[in-house]
């Protein structure tokens, strides 16, 4: 899903926390957002995801030709699951419901994802029984089960263990490898940015200061502030 971002502004209480002119994320990019606390990230990605509304400006999406300005072939997973209160199958199963996808179908592939996730042990445990982590699987299976042509990653690997780290983005590569799917992943950890993204935007006080390569940002940052960010971070 290729998106444009005309003239988008944000403003909360008199106070604007997002300007930005204008932004391509071209179709098939897996684009990480970095930047500090309080840059905007957040509010941007939840814009594009269709959670809220920009104060003014717009989001343009094509997919498939079509330009559009709501796109519902896409999801969202957030640093803190939100699992709904019935059984881990249930949980993942829930998005095929909605699209009337017959019981068989939906069986097969719930019993794919979270075989591929190493999850299909806890398919009957009640979802407010698990662990962060655990959780974070199956929000993360729930998301990438209807093959959504946009997923959006608020940092959704935060506060989980390097080994669960790895298998969520390991499922994350999978499905961007395997689906053309055009992914944005917001995160503090500049490595994982480096690891599964091949664009990345650097944000600050509500602006896009700096973007390109995965390399050129990272490696060869030329704003003062993103090199100040990325030193940083590396320490
Ligand atoms: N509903 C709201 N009302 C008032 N201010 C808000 C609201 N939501 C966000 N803000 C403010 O907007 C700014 C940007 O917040 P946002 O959550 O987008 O930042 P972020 O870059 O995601 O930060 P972090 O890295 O800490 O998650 C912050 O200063 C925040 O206090």
């Amino acid at each position: 899903m290729d998106i444009q971002i005309k003239n988008l502004t944000k403003t909360y209480n008199n106070r604007k926390i997002l300007a930005i002119d204008g932004f391509h994320i071209p179709s098939k990019s897996f684009l990480g957002i970095i930047g500090p606390n309080g840059a905007g990230k957040s509010t941007l990605v939840k814009i594009i995801a269709g959670l809220d509304t920009p104060s003014t400006g717009c989001i343009l999406y094509n997919h498939e030709g079509l330009n559009q300005r709501i796109n519902r072939n896409m999801t969202m997973v957030f640093q803190k699951p939100y699992l709904l209160r019935t059984t881990v199958y249930n949980n993942i199963a829930y998005p095929l419901k909605l699209r009337n996808i017959n019981k068989e179908e939906i069986h097969t592939r719930v019993q794919k994802i979270i075989g591929e996730m190493g999850i299909a042990g806890l398919q009957h445990q009640k979802a407010w029984t698990l662990s962060g982590g655990e959780g974070q699987k199956v929000a993360l299976a729930r998301a990438l089960i209807f093959n959504p042509s946009l997923l959006i990653l608020d940092e959704a690997t935060a506060n989980i263990d390097p080994s669960s780290i790895y298998a969520m983005e390991d499922a994350i590569k999978c499905y961007y490898e395997n689906n053309h799917a055009t992914i944005i992943m917001v995160t503090h950890n500049i490595k994982q940015a480096k690891r599964l993204c091949n664009t990345v935007a650097f944000m600050n006080g509500g602006v896009i200061e700096e973007s390109g390569t995965s390399d050129e940002v990272i490696y060869n940052p030329t704003k003062e502030a993103t090199k100040t960010f990325i030193k940083e971070a590396f320490l």
